[in-house]
């Protein structure tokens, strides 16, 4: 991207886990000690060795004797050991090649590491041997590595200090590292800034003495303006989690390099817009609502995660008016809440909800009254969508007959039967299962009227949401017996934390079966869970990819060597025409572009060749009825 090339200062940085993401003689005692039994404990020792001398501990001449004295290595092993280096060149730095190779003669490699290994790793990114400062090794005459080279500035404790001083660099000079020894070039006046260098390894003592601490090396390049391979840096990505999702969530919200911060039960309304402001992606389960309010806070909201199936607690059309996304995990508990339902269903028709806490005050009630096998039995499932459907098929299996009844039409899965109505459904099933979706239109969908409707003696469960049932109406027939039992798992008001109480008129009453809203609460459902939504919400922001966005057009482009652009906008005529008008008049050459719509917004992805002005951007933010504008890279 041609860019004003304003003087670049001169850029310091150290080599082992700053511009690599590991210690450069740590992995080369891993491979030159391959097959030995003493492998872990020598490259464990001189580990910590490195380690002392990077924080301060331990001075930096003695930690380097000491890890060459321990190091069995031979001239063979640099070989492999480069290659090594190449495939860990940190993330960050690896994505900006271009900046490197742009500012050759701006930027030196400052390492007491050693050369053999150092040169042939830069020199992929444009930095030539002259701009490499490191030390060298010393070899036996059959190859081994026997020391180092003592006359090298580089070996010796104050060593960074003196090469810099002996550089005599004419203007500003910035280090960017992770050790001690880089600060101290700071410290000796040496250099203007010190930015310590965390995307590998955060040592407090050099964090303390920085000027900056740098995440990434793209909040160097975006801090100082220069030109990155991203349009932001992802550290500045704020991801609130709530409500507890499992923590595989946050660690690849983490290892994506997004700020993670994670809040255990839910907020409410007032609580969430306090907290939303500067937040790029909002994680929640079932109990936070996202209103109207909460999105007009959002400044920075760029997605929304249901980590769960339902996503009736999101305002999703205010989330797509203001170009939100917004991803759920539509089918990883589905098992789990099946298997919950089945099992409900045979302890109710057993009466365990009455005789479990019996046994538990020494009462023995042993008795068939009011007790069935399931098999024979009709099961009626109103909503048969993947719940519903996933459920018919295990009902069979163990003999049930299955009528459902849905909306929608759906594919009949086994000897399920449809029902036209629900009350052709009501009237014949000794078992009704509630699996319908939480739109507004479903509340009380099951009232006086249709518990009246149920067969005497039936079971109802309700795993679906809590205000589909009349929980009072529910509590009547439950009373007058006209109904035998219920299992219901959601209702229309639940606690936000573990501490609150659950208040509700189910409780105490005969052969009823209250869960947390634990459904879909199983360890391989949270873990399905907290994978899927974040890979969707990261490929999102990565690539612009709306697959199985629950809001937004589904789209998805290939990837290719250009840079991409992203417009929402609102859908109204021309807007498609406007965007290519612009750049027709910069003559930028689209290499692809896909358009797709719905009711309210357009979602445009192009892929323009690499070489553009800048000014095309801000006239591409100018178009009229822009919602968001992205540059992704
Ligand atoms: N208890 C839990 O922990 C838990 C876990 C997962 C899902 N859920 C809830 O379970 C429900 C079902 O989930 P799913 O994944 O099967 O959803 P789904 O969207 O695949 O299926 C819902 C079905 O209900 C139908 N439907 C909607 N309104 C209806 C109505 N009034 N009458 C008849 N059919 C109607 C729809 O057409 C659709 O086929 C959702 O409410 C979801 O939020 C609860
Ligand atoms: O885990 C939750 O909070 C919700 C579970 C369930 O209701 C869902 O919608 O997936």
């Amino acid at each position: 991207m041609p860019h004003d090339p304003a003087p670049l200062p001169y850029l310091i940085i150290d080599f082992d886990s700053t511009f690599t993401q590991v210690e450069g003689l740590d992995e080369l005692a891993d491979i030159a000690l391959e097959g030995h039994p003493d492998r872990e404990k020598v490259v464990g020792a001189i580990r910590a060795l490195t380690d002392r001398g990077m924080s301060g501990e331990l001075n930096f001449s003695e930690s380097l004797k000491q890890r060459l004295a321990l190091l069995p290595a031979h001239q063979r092993h640099l070989a492999p050991l480069v290659a090594r280096l190449k495939g860990k060149v940190s993330e960050s730095i690896a994505r900006n090649r271009g900046f490197f190779e742009e500012f050759r003669g701006r930027v030196y490699i400052v390492s007491s590491g050693f050369r053999e290994f150092i040169e042939p790793v830069v020199a992929e990114y444009g930095i030539a041997s002259d701009f490499v400062l490191a030390n060298t090794f010393t070899y036996a005459p059959d190859g081994s590595i026997n020391g180092f080279d003592a006359t090298n500035i580089l070996s010796r404790d104050g060593g960074k200090i003196e090469q810099l001083r002996q550089l005599d660099l004419l203007g500003d000079v910035y280090v960017l590292g992770d050790g001690y020894t880089d600060y101290q070039i700071r410290e000796a006046g040496l250099a203007n800034r010190f930015y310590a260098f965390t995307e590998n390894v955060t040592r407090d003592a050099v964090v303390a003495r920085a000027d900056e601490v740098l995440p990434s090396f793209d909040e160097f390049l975006y801090q100082n303006k220069l030109p990155m391979t991203l349009s932001y840096p992802k550290n500045r990505i704020k991801v609130l989690l709530l409500e507890n999702p499992d923590a595989r969530a946050a660690e690849l919200f983490r290892q994506e390099g997004y700020q993670v911060e994670t809040i255990t039960g839910g907020l409410d309304e007032d609580e969430l817009v306090q907290h939303i402001e500067g937040v790029s992606i909002l994680g929640i389960r079932s109990k936070t609502n996202v209103t109207p309010r909460v999105l007009e806070a959002a400044n920075r909201l760029i997605a929304v995660g249901a980590f769960c199936i339902g996503t009736n607690q999101i305002d999703l059309t205010g989330c797509m008016k203001k170009g939100v996304a917004v991803f759920n995990a539509p089918f990883s508990n589905t098992r789990s809440v099946v298997e919950l339902a089945l099992g409900e269903i045979i302890m109710l028709a057993r009466r365990i909800p009455d005789k479990n806490p019996k046994m538990h005050r020494g009462e023995w009630d042993k008795s068939a009254s009011g007790s069935f096998e399931i098999r024979g039995k009709t099961l009626g499932i109103v909503g048969y969508g993947n719940i519903g459907s996933q459920l018919s098929v295990v009902a069979e299996a163990v003999g049930m007959k299955v009528v459902y009844y849905d909306v929608a039409e759906k594919l009949q899965l086994g000897n399920a039967v449809k029902c036209r109505t629900l009350e052709e459904l009501l009237r014949q099933a000794d078992v009704v299962t509630l699996h319908v979706d939480g739109r507004k239109e479903n509340t009380n969908l099951f009232g006086a009227a249709e518990l009246a409707m149920m067969k005497p003696g039936a079971l109802l469960l309700n795993n679906s949401r809590g205000h589909i049932v009349d929980i009072s109406a529910l509590a009547d027939v439950l009373r007058s017996g006209h109904l035998g039992g219920a299992a219901v798992d959601v209702f229309p008001y639940e606690p936000k934390t573990n501490q609150e109480s659950f208040e509700s008129e189910l409780r105490g009453l005969p052969n009823v079966l209250l869960t947390p809203h634990i459904g879909g609460s199983t360890a391989e459902a949270q873990r399905n869970i907290a994978e899927f939504v974040p890979e969707r919400i990261m490929q999102y922001i990565n690539s612009g990819n709306t697959q199985q966005s629950v809001n937004f057009p589904n789209i998805q482009l290939p990837e290719q060597q250009a840079h991409r652009l992203i417009h929402i906008h609102a859908n109204v005529p021309g807007v498609l025409a406007r965007i290519n008008n612009v750049l027709a008049q910069h003559h930028v050459n689209i290499l692809g572009q896909y358009l797709k719509t719905n009711e309210h917004i357009g979602y445009v992805i192009t892929d323009i060749d690499k070489q553009y002005d800048q000014e095309v951007i801000g006239e591409l933010r100018k178009v009229e009825h822009t919602i968001k504008f992205r540059v992704l890279y």
